[in-house]
């Protein structure tokens, strides 16, 4: 199924693309939970990491799930909104930061070369600012379904488990804007510090979120015209990648607050959407936990983090490796002749 067929709105193709998304597979579930009781620990002691597993069983339909290509895919994005003062670092920080993801100095390569995650980025024409959402629509339908696309090419290579993350100054005012438009409620909710902006620069992005909302309250209430008129391209293919991994049983790890974005957009469209996914953590972005309550989500990591890039999910994967290489290594009580608990 292609995102750019031309029947039909945009749209459509995406709705059609969640219609058939896969579900979980409840078999591999059951021979995880088999093998999990059979393993050198008391019952559940292993906690969540536990339940990783079945979940990584439940979307890669394997009873021995396997993390042998771990990627991070960060998506990079720029913003008109930036033009009303809403972040605390300038619009060229994204080139800058392109580069030094390339030369492997920032804080995601170091985590993804901790942990031996792959790591892969996607420029969405930073060099060319999606529209000023306090003015205009920040992209049309057709873009926003061709940048949801582009996206769904970040598992093209091959990967086993997914992590989603994203580079774009002003994005925070993006995330706060779409999370005012689905779930409604006082834009300063939703607002936070982002990059560390001052007073002034919060009450500038509470206003811009308010002065959003109200250009485009007509136009909100379906979540895709949600991520067209107000999100960004970044956003948009995150979207798209969390889509094309459901479709392809890749298990996926969710960023940080802007991440969660994309990922509440398609949790509009179908509750379901997100089955396949984990949050790699709590940001210290202040409405991120009622975002992921809302979504029925528990983060994996709590660690203050508000760096985006990825940082909090590639966090998480390594926990995720570890999860897997126990149920797949570990010992069984008879392969150790260990006493099984007494009766
Ligand atoms: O996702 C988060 O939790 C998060 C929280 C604060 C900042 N960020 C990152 O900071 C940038 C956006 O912040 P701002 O202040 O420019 O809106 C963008 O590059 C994000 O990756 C990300
Ligand atoms: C330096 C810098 C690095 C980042 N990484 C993700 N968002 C960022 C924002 C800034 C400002």
């Amino acid at each position: 199924m292609s995102a750019t067929d031309n029947s039909g709105h945009p749209f459509d193709d995406i709705r059609q693309i969640v219609a058939a998304m896969p579900q979980a597979d409840q078999q591999a579930v059951a021979a995880v939970r088999a093998r999990n009781g059979e393993l050198t620990k008391p019952a559940g002691s292993l906690g969540r990491l536990e339940w990783l597993v079945e979940w990584l069983a439940a979307w890669q339909a394997k009873e021995k799930p396997v993390i042998a290509r771990p990627l991070v895919a960060v998506f990079a994005g720029s913003h008109g909104v930036t033009a009303q003062g809403v972040s605390a670092f300038p619009d060229a920080v994204n080139q800058q930061m392109l580069g030094n993801f390339a030369n492997g100095g920032a804080a995601i390569n170091q985590i993804c070369a901790a942990y031996g995650l792959g790591f892969k980025v996607f420029d969405l024409a930073v060099d060319m600012p999606t529209r000023d959402i306090t003015r205009e629509p920040a992209m049309g339908d057709k873009d926003a379904v061709a940048t949801m696309a582009f996206g769904m090419e970040a598992i093209a290579g091959g990967t086993d488990l997914l992590g989603i993350g994203e580079m774009g100054i002003g994005n925070t005012t993006i995330a706060a804007a779409i999370f005012t438009a689905l779930y409604g409620g006082e834009a300063a909710h939703w607002v936070g510090r982002g990059t560390g902006v001052d007073d002034a620069g919060l009450e500038r992005k509470v206003a811009a979120v308010e002065a959003a909302i109200a250009l485009h309250r007509d136009h909100l209430d379906d979540p895709l015209a949600v991520l067209a008129r107000l999100g960004g391209r970044e956003i948009a293919a995150m979207a798209g990648a969390i889509l094309a991994a459901r479709s392809e049983r890749v298990p996926v790890v969710v960023d940080g607050y802007v991440a969660t974005a994309a990922a509440a957009i398609l949790h509009a469209i179908d509750p379901r959407a997100l089955d396949h996914c984990v949050f790699g953590h709590l940001s210290a972005e202040g409405a991120h936990r009622d975002v992921l309550e809302r979504l029925g989500k528990v983060p994996l990591l709590a660690l203050d983090m508000r760096l985006g890039e990825g940082s909090g999910a590639a966090m998480a994967m390594g926990l995720i490796k570890a999860a897997a290489h126990c149920h797949a290594g570990m010992a069984t009580f008879a392969e150790a002749a260990v006493a099984q608990k007494l009766d």
